[in-house]
């Protein structure tokens, strides 16, 4: 399903500013409610009691990891973001290495 073109436009594309405001999927109900297009916690009654839980504290890892770092690519290393599967879940084909840079002066 969130690999749907019928779904989504360009579904295998990494676009996060499809969620912003103006965007394809802007106010898009992850609880199945109103619509279904993708259900990383599921669906119904059965579904995650701690997506809440999640959505906040991965907003604030992340929001954090980005605020007090800066990310550089390691030299000679490019950004792939194309998958494979490992088992019974989907990975990154070539791992991400990155640097941190403290932003602190
Ligand atoms: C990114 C984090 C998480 C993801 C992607 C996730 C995803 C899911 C999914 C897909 C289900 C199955 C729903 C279904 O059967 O329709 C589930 C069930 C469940 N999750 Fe999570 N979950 C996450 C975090 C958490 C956390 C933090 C908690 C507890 C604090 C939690 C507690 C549960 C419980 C208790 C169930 C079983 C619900 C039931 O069968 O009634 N999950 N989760």
């Amino acid at each position: 399903m969130g690999r749907d073109p019928k779904i989504w436009e360009d579904p295998l594309t990494f676009k996060p500013e499809r969620f912003l405001e103006n965007g394809e999927a802007h106010g898009f109900d992850m609880t199945g409610t109103r619509e279904i297009k993708m259900m990383p916690f599921g669906a119904g009654r059965r579904m995650c009691p701690g997506y809440g839980l999640s959505l906040l504290h991965l907003e604030y890892y992340v929001a954090n990891l980005v605020w007090k770092f800066e990310w550089k690519c390691v030299e000679g290393e490019e950004v792939d973001l194309s998958e494979k599967q490992q088992f019974i879940t989907m990975v990154m084909k070539t791992p991400f290495k990155a640097n941190m840079y403290s932003r602190k002066k």
